[in-house]
């Protein structure tokens, strides 16, 4: 109950709603114990002497007491509602933001769906717990305790009867919890599976029907989906074995009670009230054992989600800011590797860059070029440190960018990724994205350099046209040119282009190519591509194979002295690729 005990801090700031419900509850325990007693009273002093006052008004007593018990009983769920729904907004949020600061190393490791798992089902598996806990808690220990009490006190010999049925009712329902609560580990753990089926079809959909797949995720899901369905009903067949286990055992005693109770009736030792009494006494004990056993399976089953909210809370971001991180007011961007290694396990097993050293003077526009694989993402991801270096490392005007404050480094730093995404909003919103404070003026002038602006006022509704699930949907080229357009919005001295423009036609292409030489004061550039069609105008381009810098140069240089560049220009001159400005 680890994981769980440590998520209770969350219920701090709504710790008077978490005191009220319990007090609620010991209000509306306090009434049901009073009930045996009042019929007890009906009958032996009551019925017993044909006294109809008493028995009007002990039943009087009873309405009061089953009235005042079900108000308490309302406020306790009311304010057990509101402590939990409190605690569980707060978690999410808390989750929401950690999965925000994590760093792309860590991202790497979590997936999606199971992410998804845990901000909603896990969340709220907690949560529950935290109600059942405010709400039965301390129904169970008192409505417990109190019956046994008041069962011997009611009857010291009939209560002997406790000393059979407690030990057998408890060893019965820990045999089950015992077996039922891995169950539940393995239910999160299907559901884990459900969700990244759901999650990889729902944002590959058009994939599947590409290949039609479509049977095939299908049956993905419908296996994922039984599996669930089978863990969970196991897992609910054990659970189902309470409540037989518990009326049997309920019901012997009920019988022993009657027997024996009846038996000592007879000897004139007891009253038929306290008979009755007793067995009201024991049927609360034993329903409070079982509601006992279910707290439990519920905690192991909070606990079980607790741990893997844990897992993502206490995850420490692989990427740490430096103690004293420097703000860069201004950048000249000069951008240095020296000397880097790089691997993606962090510990230097397997690199993907191995002695990569070139300098990007400010104003340059460096392009990275290589097969795919050859590391040119990876290159670019240290700049604005997306990932650190396992060895060497990189500068920006003279700055260790580990030693940049996050902000300030990311503000310096614009990149256009490999995938464009783009939120569901306008497209003025999408290019303002990374600059909420931009102007018209400066979306314009973005989309304009993208080469974007003539396609959007194609759109009746011009910038305002609504992107996403419920807008117009863009083609690759136009989303990766608003993607650019964003990074250019945001005014950042240092711009990457991770092969942003591939699904860009080659014209275009080179229009926005040129749009950007034609901005580049104070700007330096580093662009991916795959093409040389798009490198030919760099003031220097580094030709990457399999992690290693194989030569470095303008298109000129390079095409006498590399033989890889010269072999990537051929093949292709040969397939039509370099249409403009190529040699
Ligand atoms: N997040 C990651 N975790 C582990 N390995 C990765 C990750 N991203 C890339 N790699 C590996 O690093 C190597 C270089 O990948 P990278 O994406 O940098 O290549 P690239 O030259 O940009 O390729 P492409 O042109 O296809 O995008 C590849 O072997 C790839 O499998």
């Amino acid at each position: 109950m680890r994981a769980l005990r440590k998520l209770g801090s969350f219920l701090k700031p709504y710790w008077r709603w978490a005191a009220l419900a319990p007090l609620m509850m010991a209000l509306e325990v306090a009434m049901d114990l009073m009930q045996p007693r009042l019929v007890q009273r009906m009958v032996d002093q009551g019925i017993a002497h044909s006294d109809m006052a008493l028995v009007l008004h002990t039943g009087a007593l009873q309405v009061a007491c089953a009235v005042i018990g079900m108000f308490a009983g309302m406020g306790c769920t009311y304010f057990a509602v509101l402590a939990g729904q409190g605690f569980g907004a707060d978690l999410r949020e808390r989750l929401f933001g950690k999965i925000q600061s994590l760093s792309f190393g860590n991202l790497d490791h979590l997936d999606t769906g199971s992410l998804i798992t845990r901000l909603t089902n896990d969340v709220t598996q907690v949560q529950e717990v935290v109600m059942m806990v405010l709400r039965i808690m301390v129904r169970v220990p008192l409505l417990l305790v109190g019956s046994l009490i008041m069962g011997v006190l009611t009857s010291p010999r009939l209560s002997l009867l406790f000393l059979i049925l407690i030990p057998v009712i408890s060893a019965a329902l820990a045999a089950i919890i015992r077996k039922t609560s891995p169950l539940y580990s393995q239910v999160q753990k299907r559901l884990d599976a459900l969700n990244t089926v759901l999650q990889e079809n729902l944002s590959g959909v058009r994939v599947v029907k590409a290949f039609a797949r479509s049977q095939h995720e299908e049956r993905r899901f419908a296996d994922a989906n039984d599996q669930l369905m089978t863990q969970n009903i196991t897992a609910a067949r054990l659970g189902a074995l309470t409540m037989p286990v518990v009326m049997l055992t309920l019901n012997f005693g009920v019988v022993a009670a009657l027997w024996f109770g009846g038996a000592q009736v007879d000897a004139g030792q007891l009253r038929i009230g306290q008979v009755i009494a007793f067995i009201n006494y024991l049927m609360q004990t034993l329903v409070s054992l079982t509601m006992a056993s279910m707290l439990i399976l519920r905690f192991s089953r909070g606990e079980a989600s607790a741990l893997r909210i844990e897992e993502v809370l206490d995850s420490v971001p692989a990427i740490q800011p430096a103690p004293n991180a420097i703000t860069l007011a201004q950048t000249r961007g000069r951008i240095v590797f020296e000397d880097v290694r790089f691997a993606y396990d962090g510990q230097d097993h397997d690199p993907v860059l191995t002695g990569v050293s070139f300098t990007a003077e400010p104003g340059q526009t460096v392009a990275i070029l290589g097969a795919t694989g050859a590391g040119k993402s990876s290159l670019v991801n240290l700049v604005p440190r997306f990932y650190d270096v396992a060895g060497g490392r990189v500068t920006i005007d003279g700055q260790d960018v580990r030693s940049l404050s996050e902000k300030s480094l990311r503000g310096h730093v614009g990149i256009a990724l490999q995938e464009s995404v783009l939120f569901s909003g306008s497209i003025r919103d999408n290019i303002k994205y990374g600059r909420p404070e931009a102007s018209d003026d400066d979306v314009v002038a973005a989309a304009k350099m993208a080469q974007a602006h003539d396609f959007i006022m194609g759109f009746p509704e011009g910038y305002d046209t609504v992107v996403g699930q419920r807008g117009v949907n863009l083609s690759g080229g136009q989303k990766q040119r608003i993607a650019i357009a964003r990074v250019l919005a945001t005014g950042a001295d240092i711009l990457i282009l991770d092969d942003s423009t591939s699904a860009v036609d080659v014209q275009t292409e080179a229009r926005i190519q040129q749009a950007l030489a034609e901005h580049r004061e104070g700007r330096t550039s580093l662009v991916v591509a795959q093409r040389i069609s798009t490198v030919l105008g760099a003031d220097k381009i580094l030709v990457l194979d399999d992690g290693r810098i194989a030569a470095e140069g303008t298109h000129r240089e390079l095409l006498t002295s590399s033989p890889i560049y010269r072999e990537i220009y051929e093949s292709q001159m040969e397939n039509g690729v370099i249409t403009d400005g190529g040699e």
